[in-house]
């Protein structure tokens, strides 16, 4: 099972090396305003499915907010300890 951080790893990796095909590499480069609205997106979808849905659905939802949360955080050069630090 992949944590946050082994997430935060891999998609720091793809920024790095770009590999083809990547969603994230095509994200990164869609840029700051693109990842926004998607996180705005995909919080949506995390309080409909809090209201309306299944545990599978809502925690399915909140992997996909975390990750673009994570995407935003690679494009704009945040590190985890940028972020752990004001838990
Ligand atoms: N965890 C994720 C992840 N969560 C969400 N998403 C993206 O977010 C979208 C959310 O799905 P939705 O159903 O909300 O939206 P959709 O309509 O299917 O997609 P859109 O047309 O809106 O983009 C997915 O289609 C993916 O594009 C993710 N994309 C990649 N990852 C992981 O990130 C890593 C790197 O991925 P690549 O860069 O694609 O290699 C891999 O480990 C992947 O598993």
């Amino acid at each position: 099972m992949k944590t946050f951080d082994a997430l935060f790893a891999e998609l720091t990796d793809k920024a790095e090396k770009r590999p083809a095909g990547s969603g994230t590499v095509a994200a990164l480069d869609a840029g700051v305003h693109s990842l926004g609205k998607k996180i705005i997106e995909e919080a949506g979808e995390v309080w409909l499915a809090a209201e309306h849905e299944s545990d599978e659905s809502l925690g399915e939802e909140i992997s996909q907010l975390l990750y673009w949360l994570q995407v935003m955080m690679v494009k704009r050069g945040l590190s985890l300890e940028d972020v752990y630090r004001h838990l």
